[in-house]
């Protein structure tokens, strides 16, 4: 059975630890679009570093396609995508480091013609305090209907006003195969023959190269380029992304947070993110 929620929820994915270097900081920053403008980014002694590193950091140097294998879980690569992402900081992340992130099944749920599988991990460096938690959801293809509970159903309502900021930023043809420097190797964005079998006319962008770019977009336009201000950023993947399109940020302050609805200029706005908040540090 590829997904016995019994065995699954709950399930320890055990510790990982791991270390990062300035080096790796800068190649991140550097796999989303980061150059002449954003040299904060990029310094040799003390870039700053964008919270989303959090996503790639663990997996850093991995070389190998992920496998969708855990305890009740057994699942063809070829059938997810990327569902949400959310993570928290409780500090600045330092441009090099080290950690143990330690990763459990929180939920899974059954949508029918889809399951929706949800991690959520903490991540502690060498004494033991916080650095920053996850929380994020893979939504597996025709893998539903194994008698799981549906799940919430949320999403989050846009101001009915202009937003505060409109920015758009262009990817490169080649996003993903430098993004997949930074550890996810998923031939989903680098191989045409395996994005065609798993039912894309080409290989897509990662949907953490997308949410890495739109929070530098954020950072960049509505918060002074100050990195340390993000607090917590969530998201879904509501639609995939090719690599060369666009981002189209529209911002909307809110309080203590701020609001994002991205879509893809060059289809007709369609929505890349949905429900994307940035709480605000
Ligand atoms: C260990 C290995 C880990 C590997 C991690 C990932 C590795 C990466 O390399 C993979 C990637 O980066 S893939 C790229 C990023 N992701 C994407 O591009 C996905 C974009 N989204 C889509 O295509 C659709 O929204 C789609 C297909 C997601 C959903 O569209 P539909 O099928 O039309 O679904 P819909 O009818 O709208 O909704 C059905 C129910 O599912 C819920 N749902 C929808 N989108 C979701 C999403 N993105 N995440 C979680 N749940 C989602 C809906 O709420 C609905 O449930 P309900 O009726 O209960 O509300």
């Amino acid at each position: 059975m590829p997904i016995d929620p019994a065995i699954a929820i709950g399930a320890d994915l055990g510790s990982n630890e791991f270390a990062w270097e300035t080096s790796d900081v800068q190649l991140y920053h550097l796999a989303l679009g980061a150059g002449l403008d954003d040299l904060s980014y990029l310094d040799d002694v003390a870039p700053q570093v964008l919270p989303t590193f959090a996503t790639v950091a663990a997996t850093f140097h991995a070389t190998e396609a992920p496998r969708v294998s855990f305890p009740g879980v057994e699942i063809d690569l070829a059938r997810i995508v990327h569902g949400s992402q959310e993570i928290v900081v409780h500090q600045p992340i330092p441009p090099s480091g080290k950690a143990t992130t330690s990763t459990r099944i929180a939920e899974v749920w059954d949508k029918g013609k889809a399951a929706v599988i949800v991690q959520e991990s903490t991540t502690v460096d060498t004494d033991g305090n916080p650095l920053w938690s996850a929380r994020s959801s893979i939504f597996a293809r025709g893998e539903g209907g194994f008698g799981g509970e549906r799940g919430p159903s949320e999403s989050v309502a846009l101001p009915d006003r202009e937003p505060d900021f409109d920015v758009t930023t262009k990817t490169l043809p080649q996003q993903a195969l430098l993004y997949r420097m930074c550890g996810d190797r998923n031939p989903l964005h680098s191989d045409p023959a395996f994005a065609k079998a798993a039912g894309f006319p080409a290989p897509i962008l990662h949907g953490l190269c997308t949410y890495g770019i739109v929070c530098k977009t954020v950072v960049g336009a509505a918060l002074d380029a100050d990195a340390a201000r993000v607090k917590g950023f969530r998201a879904k993947f509501a639609g995939v992304v090719y690599p060369g399109e666009s981002l189209r940020c529209r911002i909307w302050r809110d309080g203590s947070q701020l609001l994002v609805a991205v879509t893809v200029p060059e289809r007709d706005d369609a929505p890349a993110l949905a429900d994307v908040v940035v709480t605000l540090a």
